[in-house]
């Protein structure tokens, strides 16, 4: 088994939280799984902004990112937090290394429409993923050990030195489309997408993307569960399963066995007869994949998000 994890970083500054997660995974290592941890640490960045005397602003989610605040990031984001998750995975009984920026290419995020009003917004030094380089990963995994992943991507198209803030949700999905891992696990402070946002007790266990879209349109989703549920669904374009789930004791294994035990589960549709995403450079593709559990039916073919770029899809490669 092959999964990608996501966590922000309110779940990274609660040291509990953290450790019930990084214990799971360890155990799940101990029996033979592969992860790939990728952290954010958002509410880290604005902190050490804020100390700065740097704001933070953010549009629909994401940063808008000028170069004093790109650095702010990347000192917060791929030094303190990700430090501190490495630090927290040792602890925690599982043999860890920081990846900061190599894996995730990216290249910058044009103006684009946001908003009701469509307003057109120019997010500076935000990135779009272009592409993923596995070879470090998979160093990683030789070695025995399991890969935390910062959320910089680095602008290799152009001739000089050029870094990104890319979002952790969609550098998460970016991977687990590209590894066509079997679970992308999106941690989070909610037990999942809730039909009502206030009553933790109205989790929806299973959702198809067409159902996802439909409580986005009416509104059910909203906030910071929109670009999560959307990088969801992006995941589903390589990986079998993507789950959001708050970090408790178990729900990693819990929800892994029983998808929608513990969180909301989207699920790839089984119509959709793709192979696994594409890891590494142009590779040519590999085999297809197995049936997925539980497909759900009479989804439109997913398609990936802007975020994640159409060629990550198409050279592939399985690596489960
Ligand atoms: N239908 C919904 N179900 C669950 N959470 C929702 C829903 N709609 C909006 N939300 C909000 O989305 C938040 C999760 O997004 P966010 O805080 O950005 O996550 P993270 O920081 O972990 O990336 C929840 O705390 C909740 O307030
Ligand atoms: C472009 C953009 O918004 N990048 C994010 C990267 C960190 C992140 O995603 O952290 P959380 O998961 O803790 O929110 C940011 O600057 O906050």
């Amino acid at each position: 088994m092959l999964s990608v994890i996501k966590f922000g970083g309110e779940v990274v500054g609660r040291a509990e939280q953290l450790a019930h997660v990084l214990t799971d995974v360890a155990a799940l290592v101990e029996e033979g799984w592969r992860f790939v941890l990728c952290h954010g640490g958002g509410p880290q960045a604005s902190a050490l902004g804020r100390a700065l005397g740097i704001e933070a602003k953010k549009i629909a989610g994401q940063r808008v990112t000028d170069e004093r605040t790109l650095r702010v990031v990347s000192q917060a984001i791929a030094g303190e937090v990700g430090c501190a998750v490495v630090a927290g995975a040792w602890a925690s009984g599982l043999a860890a290394v920081g990846l900061s920026a190599g894996v995730v290419h990216a290249r910058r995020r044009p103006p684009v429409p946001v908003g009701e009003d469509g307003e057109l917004v120019d997010y500076g030094l935000v990135g779009d993923v272009t592409r993923v380089d596995l070879r470090a990963i998979e160093a990683c995994w030789s070695a025995g050990l399991t890969p935390v992943l910062s959320p910089i991507g680095v602008g290799s198209e152009a001739k000089e030195p050029l870094l990104f803030n890319v979002n952790a949700d969609t550098v998460a999905a970016a991977l687990a489309a590209a590894l066509g891992a079997d679970h992308l696990f999106a941690f989070t402070s909610v037990p999942g997408v809730l039909r009502d946002r206030a009553d933790p007790s109205t989790r929806i266990p299973r959702l198809s993307a067409a159902e996802a879209r439909a409580a986005i349109a009416e509104g059910t989703i909203r906030g910071g569960m929109i670009p999560k549920v959307e990088e969801a669904l992006a995941a589903l374009a390589g990986a079998r399963a993507a789950h959001i789930l708050a970090p408790e004791p178990g729900a990693l294994a819990d929800e892994a066995s029983a998808p929608g035990s513990r969180g909301t589960v989207l699920i790839a549709p089984e119509t959709r007869g793709r192979t696994p995403a594409a890891t590494r450079g142009a590779e040519p593709s590999a085999a297809g994949r197995d049936k997925v559990e539980g497909p759900v039916q009479g989804d439109p073919p997913l398609e990936p998000t802007s975020a994640v770029a159409p060629q990550l899809l198409d050279s592939a490669q399985d690596r489960r």
